[in-house]
């Protein structure tokens, strides 16, 4: 059996703790595609050309914890708008995405380019505010010196660019079911999306 979940989204919506969360409710395998755009983001600053850097990712090794700062997304977001760049990581991702197992991959681009017969797509969104205020206390609580100003700057600016790029623009898909999480507790925003893939895996 093969079952895609795309999650697609802005900045700090929420995307990875519901696809994290699917992922175990349905024995899925779980891909945060916003990793490798990270990876060779990280590569951009350490002085390496950014395609090379996109076509020789080893995605197995990706540090999550190493990747996450406001530093490294922003630099992520700009080699994101480099087709060559993008089309290294295509393949990669539509392999993961046809796992036996089931998978879920979130990212900005999942339900309309890598994966368009996901058999379930979601396109979470929050205030910018809301997401700024999320990612600036996730950020301070694993040692980030950063503030909520600069935060919430990052989170528009990279909404900003991510939506405003030729190739792969974030966007819902037509076919994406659009779920606000600005009021939502993690568990019912893991809730709600839980419900809409279950109705596509009975109608599917
Ligand atoms: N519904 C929610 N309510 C409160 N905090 C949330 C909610 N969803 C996510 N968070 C928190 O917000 C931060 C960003 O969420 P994350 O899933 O990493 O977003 P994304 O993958 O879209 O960048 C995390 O610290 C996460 O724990
Ligand atoms: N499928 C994807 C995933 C991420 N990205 C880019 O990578 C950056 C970092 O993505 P991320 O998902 O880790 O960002 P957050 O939402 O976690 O802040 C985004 O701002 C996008 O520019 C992309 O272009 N396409």
């Amino acid at each position: 059996m093969s079952f895609t979940i795309a999650i697609d989204g802005p900045a700090a919506s929420g995307k990875g703790t519901i696809a994290r969360q699917l992922a175990e409710r349905y024995g899925f395998a779980h891909l945060d595609t916003g990793l490798l755009y990270r990876a060779v983001g990280r590569k951009m600053l350490d002085g390496i050309d950014p395609i090379e850097a996109a076509q020789a990712l080893d995605v197995t090794g990706l540090d999550a914890r190493e990747l996450r700062g406001p530093d490294v997304a922003q630099a992520a977001s700009k080699v994101a708008a480099l087709p060559a760049v993008r089309a290294a990581l295509v393949d990669v991702q539509r392999a993961f995405s046809r796992r036996s197992g089931g998978a879920v991959l979130d990212g900005r681009d999942i339900g309309t380019v890598i994966c368009p017969e996901a058999e379930a797509k979601l396109f979470v969104i929050a205030s910018a505010e809301v997401r700024a205020e999320r990612r600036w206390r996730e950020l301070v609580a694993s040692g980030h010196e950063v503030t909520l100003q600069e935060v919430l700057a990052d989170v528009l600016v990279r909404d900003a660019r991510d939506m405003n790029r030729a190739d792969a623009p974030l966007k819902a898909a037509e076919d994406a079911t659009t779920l606000d999480t600005s009021k939502m507790a993690i568990e019912d925003a893991v809730a709600e999306a839980m419900a809409i893939v279950d109705a596509a895996r009975k109608s599917g």
